[in-house]
């Protein structure tokens, strides 16, 4: 049976629900959460993955979600990219709050404003690395000669500019997941969001990627929510996220090395 979210107000069980500690209008936010709750209904079962998470994200910061397994990270991640609606709170993103859209104007912002970076690639195993990154730009309205000339830009920035005629089969999963990364610049999003972007990568490419990451945050200015469970990434982050059964904890720098401890043991036991 396919479970949904569904969408009716309730009492949270036994917790007092104090007004949003955050500003949804702040200005230097470019992603703000306030109050979100998600409750999945399966059958008969109610799931309640998210409890009053309210969280803000800087323009031009790294923000990793962690947590163990099951904690709701993947839930909060959809809902903050406007693939998920919550039960119950708001988000708001580049000053715009989402949880208002309809839903055909919500598909236009996340492709305007919004790149996804994935575990698996999501490449389309039949067209190039270069026809991967088209296809997104010719889905942002960009197409012909102007498309293949930016598709190569894009190429040449996540260092695969030799690679462009190359098949998703013929990469390395380091370089597949540039390709990716290049794709999810395409039509230049200014939020970047990845779900465990660097699992399926060896040390060697997993650095890459973070490095990769680093650098559009850094030195050019987007604003990247990752998921992980890779301690690495902890390294480069403005701010950690810890989730645990739904609720959420935000660390600033002097937790953050509390938390990467408290992951690299959990990773290893
Ligand atoms: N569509 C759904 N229907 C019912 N329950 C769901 C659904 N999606 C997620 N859940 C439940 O919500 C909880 C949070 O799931 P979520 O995938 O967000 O966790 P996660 O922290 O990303 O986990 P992981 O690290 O294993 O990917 C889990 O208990 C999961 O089983």
């Amino acid at each position: 049976m396919t479970a949904t979210p569904i969408n009716v107000s309730y009492q949270t069980e036994n917790r007092v629900i104090e007004p949003c500690s955050n500003s949804l209008d702040g200005a230097d936010n470019a992603i703000s959460a306030c109050g979100v709750e998600m409750v999945y209904q399966t059958g008969g079962d109610r799931y309640h993955a998210l409890r009053h998470v309210d969280l803000t994200v800087r323009y031009g910061d790294i923000q990793l979600l962690m947590g163990p397994s099951g904690s709701g990270k993947t839930t909060l991640l959809s809902i903050l990219a406007g693939i998920l609606t919550p039960t119950a709170g708001s988000v708001r993103l580049l000053g715009q709050e989402i949880t208002k859209l309809s839903s055909s104007k919500l598909a236009q912002f996340r492709l305007e404003n919004i790149g996804f970076i994935f575990q698996g690639f999501n490449l389309f195993p039949a067209l190039s690395a270069i026809e991967n990154i088209e296809v997104a730009l010719n889905l942002k309205g960009i197409r012909g000669s102007a498309a293949r000339q930016q598709a190569m830009q894009l190429l040449d920035q996540v260092g695969l500019a030799d690679r462009a005629k190359l098949h998703p089969q013929d990469l390395s999963g380091g370089q597949k997941q540039r390709v990716a990364i290049a794709r999810a610049l395409a039509g230049n999003p200014t939020l970047i969001m990845a779900d465990e972007p660097t699992a399926a990568l060896d040390s060697h490419n997993g650095h890459a990627v973070i490095e990769l990451l680093r650098t559009l945050a850094k030195e050019r200015g987007r604003t990247v929510l990752i998921v992980t469970h890779d301690p690495r990434i902890a390294d480069v982050a403005d701010h950690i996220a810890y989730l645990e059964d739904g609720i959420l904890t935000n660390g600033e720098r002097s937790e953050i090395s509390r938390m990467r401890e408290s992951l690299i043991a959990n990773n290893l036991s």
